[in-house]
């Protein structure tokens, strides 16, 4: 852990900030003064509550790369910032997902957890999302499961963990504390809310068995405010369809599904003319969406989610805000042309707060 003491500059700018869009905050200039003096005296400072629950909503809002960002201002805060152990990690991990999961009815949340201090740094979760399936390389090289956590899964049967070698089954949390082992934590299963995929009009698709788990949560990424880096922040939303139908589901690197679904569906595989993979794409992310409203689980479709994004951008350009997006991601892995976000340009600013990937 390189010790580096928090930039004061940086600090000021996102108090600045908060005390801009919280005017009735008041005390602007007794903040600055504390916060300058904290630094002095140990290196960083501490955010009180609103400046961390504020901090989380506008790197939301900052998100280049997210659709989703039209309700940034309902992100509920759990604040864990003295959990320092790795079972204190896990058990509020566990929490998360049950108030997020919220019986179906899917809630954007983030915990916090501590900023690494240079003498210990703080714990991290190394999974990527807190829900992900296991991949199991088989003698012949082909993988039962999710081929993009082969490598998480050889790491933690090498800690003792056994799966029942299936193509969904749910890896544990590894929890590295500042120092020591990794904890192995197994999720319980009344937090892992799944849902079965099937078809609206094609009985055999539920023959398949797929599935896929209700609650996206990215673990993986670090949440920075004001010149603090929270490397352990988990924060989840609900799905856009596509993301399953059209990535988790399709990729080749990933299930794979779209030559299974297209034979079902009788289609001619011999040529990329027939448009087999295009006509399979359709079906599955039907099949999705069909799947996760039957269900009565929260998740939004490709073409409702770019239109709010543009109503986003509106809102955004009338409260005086600039609104960076990375158009490669806005625009969704299916039909890009037939949705609204596909026909216009953004600017792919990097503004801070932000979530940043963690190396
Ligand atoms: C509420 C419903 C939400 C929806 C439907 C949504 C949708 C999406 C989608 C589809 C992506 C692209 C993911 C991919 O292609 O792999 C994305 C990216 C992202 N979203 Fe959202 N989002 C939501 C809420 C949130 C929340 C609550 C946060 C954080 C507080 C967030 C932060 C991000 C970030 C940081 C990325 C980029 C991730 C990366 O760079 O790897 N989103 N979002
Ligand atoms: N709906 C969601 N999807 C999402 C958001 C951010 C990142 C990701 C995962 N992105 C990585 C994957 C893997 C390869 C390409 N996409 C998913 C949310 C996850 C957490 C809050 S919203």
């Amino acid at each position: 852990v390189i010790e580096r003491t928090t930039d004061y500059h940086e600090a000021e700018r996102f108090v600045r900030l908060f005390h801009a869009e919280h005017p009735k905050a008041g005390g602007l200039s007794a903040r600055l003064r504390d916060v300058a003096r904290e630094i002095a005296r140990r290196g960083s400072y501490t955010h009180t509550y609103e400046e961390l629950e504020f901090g989380a909503r506008v790197a939301w809002r900052n998100s280049n790369r997210c659709i989703g960002r039209l309700y940034w201002q309902s992100l509920k805060v759990r604040d864990r910032r003295r959990t320092t152990s790795a079972e204190g990690v896990a058990l509020e991990c566990v929490e998360h997902l049950r108030e997020a999961t919220n019986g179906g009815k899917v809630r954007p949340v983030i915990t916090v957890f501590p900023p690494d201090v240079p003498a210990c740094p703080a714990p991290r979760v190394l999974n990527e999302q807190l829900i992900r399936y296991a991949g199991y390389r088989q003698p012949d090289g082909s993988v039962v499961g999710d081929p993009r956590h082969v490598e998480l899964t050889a790491l933690v049967r090498s800690l003792g963990w056994r799966g029942e070698g299936g193509r969904f089954d749910v890896l544990p949390l590894v929890i590295r504390p500042g120092r020591g082992e990794p904890l192995l934590c197994n999720l319980p299963g009344d937090v892992v809310l799944e849902v079965p995929i099937e078809h609206p009009e094609f009985p055999w698709f539920a023959e398949l068995g797929l599935r896929w788990h209700a609650v996206p949560a990215i673990s993986g990424m670090c949440l920075e405010i004001g010149g603090i880096c929270y490397p352990c922040a988990p924060f989840n939303g609900w799905y856009m369809g596509a993301e399953i139908g059209a990535r988790n589901l399709a990729d080749t690197d990933r299930y794979d599904q779209l030559p299974v679904v297209a034979e079902r569906l009788g289609l001619d595989l011999s040529t990329d003319r027939s448009l087999w993979r295009d006509h399979a794409l359709v079906e599955l992310n039907v099949a999705v969406l069909h799947s996760f409203d039957k269900a009565g689980v929260t998740m939004t479709d490709h073409h409702t989610e770019s239109r709010r994004f543009l109503t986003h951008l509106r809102k955004e350009e009338k409260a005086g805000r600039a609104c960076p997006a990375d158009w490669s991601w806005i625009v969704p892995p299916i039909s890009g042309g037939a949705t609204p976000v596909f026909h216009r340009y953004y600017d792919d600013a990097v503004l801070t707060p932000n979530f940043v990937a963690r190396h």
